[in-house]
Formats: C-alpha cells, sequence, structure tokens
C-alpha cells in the first residue's frame, strides 16, 4: 500500500538550444509541469505533463493541464492508499480525457513505485534491453540547412532521422536528403498537414522508399487514414489519432496504420502506453517511441518504455543536449554510437536537479494530504 502524502507543481520555462518548427507552430520556449509526489514514508517520484503553451499538437495547454491537476486530478489521487500505478491509473480514468496531465501524475507515481521497491523503472515494466537506439528529428528549414543538420547528425552517430513534411515542402526536400544519405532511415511527419485531397502528392512520396510517413492526415481521420493506408505503398504511421487503447484498436481494426508511435503523454500515462504497446504486439504492429521536446523526466520515462522486446524501430530519442543547455536530470541523457543506455538505479534512474528547477520554476503549487 501507498499513501502519497504531498503533491508538488513547477510550472517551468527552458530555451530550446533551437527553435523547432512544424506547419502549424515554432516552440522556442518549452514550458514543461514538473511533478513530484511524496509518500509517507518520505520517498519521492517525478513525473511531466508534455503538453504545449499552445494547443496545436493536442487540445490541451499548459493552463488547461493545472487547472486539471488542481482541480481534480490531486484531490482524487491524495487521499487514497494505493496497490500499484495501475491503481492510480484507473482512478483517473473516471475524469474525462485530459492525457498529458494524467499522464505527469500518473508517471510520478510509478517513479514513486519502482523507487520505493528499489528497481528501475525500466525492470519494473518488463524491459529487457540495456540500451535503447537513438533517434532524431529534424525541424522545418530550407533543404540546405536541413542537409546539413543531418550530415551533423550522422556524425554524431544518429541512424534513424525523422524530417517534418508540409504539402509546400515534401518531395523535392525528401529527395535531395535520400540522394545525399541512400542508406539512411528516414521518416516523414507531416503532424496533420494534408488531406484526402492530397492523395496524389502522398502517393509520390511512395517511390522515395521512405520507412513511414507519420500522421498525414488530421488526428480525428481515423477512417480516412485506413482509405490512405490502402492506395501508399509507405506505411502509415499515428501519432496525434492515437490518444487511448480505444484509439490504438480502432486504429488497427480499420487498418489505419502500419506502424503506431507511443507516447506516454499523448496516451494519458505509462499504464496505457503499455496496454497499447502489448495490443499492437498480439496484431503486429511495429512500435517506437516518441518524443515531446520534453525535459529528462519524460525522456528517461520513454527509455524505460523502449526498453521493452517489441520497440524495435529507433524512436525520437535523442541526446539531452539537442535540446538543452542544461537539462533537469543528473547525469543528462546521451547517445553513444547510435544508443542511449538504460539507467539501471531506482525508479528513472536519473537524480533530478531539484536547484536547477527551482530556478526555472515560475509557479509553484503543493499539496497535502
Ligand atoms: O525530438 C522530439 O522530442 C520529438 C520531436 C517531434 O517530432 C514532436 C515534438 C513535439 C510534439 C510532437 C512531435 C511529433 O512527433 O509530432
Ligand atoms: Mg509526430
Amino acid at each position: 500500500m501507498m499513501k502519497i502524502k504531498k503533491v508538488d507543481l513547477f510550472l517551468t520555462s527552458m530555451k530550446l538550444v533551437q527553435p523547432f518548427r512544424t506547419h502549424q507552430e515554432t516552440v522556442a520556449d518549452r514550458q514543461s509541469i514538473l511533478v513530484k509526489v511524496t509518500d509517507d514514508e518520505g520517498h519521492s517520484g517525478w513525473g511531466e505533463v508534455v503538453a504545449f503553451s499552445s494547443p496545436w499538437y493536442t487540445e490541451e495547454t499548459i493552463e488547461t493541464a493545472w487547472h486539471m491537476l488542481t482541480e481534480f486530478f490531486i484531490p482524487t489521487i491524495i487521499q487514497g492508499e494505493w496497490k500499484s500505478p495501475r491503481e492510480v491509473n484507473e482512478a483517473l480514468s473516471r475524469w474525462k480525457r485530459n492525457q498529458m496531465a494524467k499522464a505527469g501524475i500518473e508517471m510520478a507515481v510509478w517513479d514513486l513505485f519502482a523507487k520505493r521497491d528499489s528497481v528501475s523503472l525500466a525492470e519494473y515494466i518488463g524491459g529487457v534491453r540495456k540500451e535503447v537506439k537513438a533517434g532524431i528529428v529534424v525541424s522545418m528549414d530550407s533543404p540546405e540547412r536541413m542537409l546539413s543538420t543531418i550530415e551533423s547528425r550522422i556524425i554524431e552517430g544518429y541512424e534513424r532521422i525523422k524530417v517534418k513534411i508540409d504539402p509546400t515542402n515534401d518531395y523535392e526536400m525528401l529527395k535531395v536528403i535520400k540522394d545525399a544519405y541512400p542508406d539512411i532511415a528516414l521518416l516523414a511527419d507531416a503532424n496533420s498537414a494534408y488531406s484526402l485531397k492530397d492523395v496524389e502528392r502522398l502517393k509520390n512520396l511512395d517511390s522515395l522508399k521512405l520507412l513511414m510517413i507519420e500522421q498525414p492526415l488530421a488526428a480525428d481521420d481515423i477512417v480516412e487514414h485506413a482509405e490512405l493506408q490502402k492506395i501508399l505503398s509507405t506505411p502509415v504511421c499515428l501519432d496525434e489519432s492515437i490518444v487511448s487503447l480505444h484509439d490504438a484498436r480502432n486504429a488497427i481494426k480499420l487498418g489505419s496504420c502500419k506502424v503506431m508511435s507511443i507516447k506516454i503523454g499523448r496516451v494519458g500515462g505509462l499504464a496505457n502506453a503499455i496496454d497499447i504497446y502489448n495490443l499492437c504486439e498480439e496484431h503486429d504492429i511495429p512500435v517506437w517511441c516518441g518524443g515531446m521536446l520534453e525535459t529528462g523526466i519524460s525522456r528517461a520515462f520513454h527509455i524505460a518504455l523502449a526498453s521493452l522486446p517489441n520497440f524495435t524501430i529507433p524512436g525520437d530519442l535523442s541526446a539531452s543536449s539537442r535540446y538543452w543547455e542544461q537539462d533537469v536530470i543528473i547525469p543528462e541523457v546521451v547517445v553513444e554510437h547510435g544508443n542511449v543506455k538504460v539507467p539501471e538505479g531506482p525508479g528513472i534512474g536519473f537524480k533530478v536537479d531539484e536547484t536547477f528547477i527551482e530556478q526555472i520554476t515560475k509557479r509553484k503549487a503543493t499539496f497535502h494530504a
């Protein structure tokens, strides 16, 4: 049994080393909500809300998440006695959606349980890999600048490259990259920039033999994605469309994708992420682990998740230094020979730098049982 005695919220702001550009939004200053839960024995666990300041990726924002946490989710979990992180996830499921806000606190509870039991989070969830494959995302830019960024990343050891595309910047830019690096594992993420009207444009990308195309259509275009996948030989990967196990089930049933990206925040927590992972394994759908321009806390969770055996495709797992001058964890995440080591220490396996967190905190709140 676990009694949660205290919850601390830190609304932080960190400058990205480079602004991150998609067709919808440019992120330069990254706000996050870092969540610390403490039990009655003095153990504590950390989680992170990966919503953005504006609702460009999903409908949540940092402020809606703050509201949900303070008014509903913290009061729901701070009074009970919990047998497992899953039980906390189920208690939160009585409230609708708001997946990233839920995930932020649910993750902290997973870290807390693993720390109390003195096992690494990876081991706690059945992870087997000692290291996981890294991957890099190159934000939208001119083809020349994207090519030179890709060159540096390849030198740093990344073997899988993802680029952002939209209808004004797709085939030609991808062709330039493919011609320069014919052997690189290349995928394109459209973040819903297309509709079925663009089917010829998308079909034209088939000749590039991309690893996959990520989220070409809108988040709720689950039926349209199935139509598109029938026409394309390139595998479709869903990102924004999958925010629950139910969504994953529908997508598989309809044939809306051949690959799925799993992000703990997007799907409302680690328990849901594991459920989606298991469902995909049952249906031979390869999965990979996404990223959210997150701090080291959420990244640590994604590293633990990616240590499960069926994460066969390198994810958006990059070094801390690709995003931040300084990360909130010690040591920071590093990529060596294209891999990230899965930490073996208890819980997330990184020390959380609370002194640094205090420095970047814009708003703080503490809740007692
Ligand atoms: O490097 C990362 O953290 C992932 C970059 C990325 O593509 C992304 C970042 C934030 C939100 C959505 C996405 C996405 O996968 O669509
Ligand atoms: Mg994506």
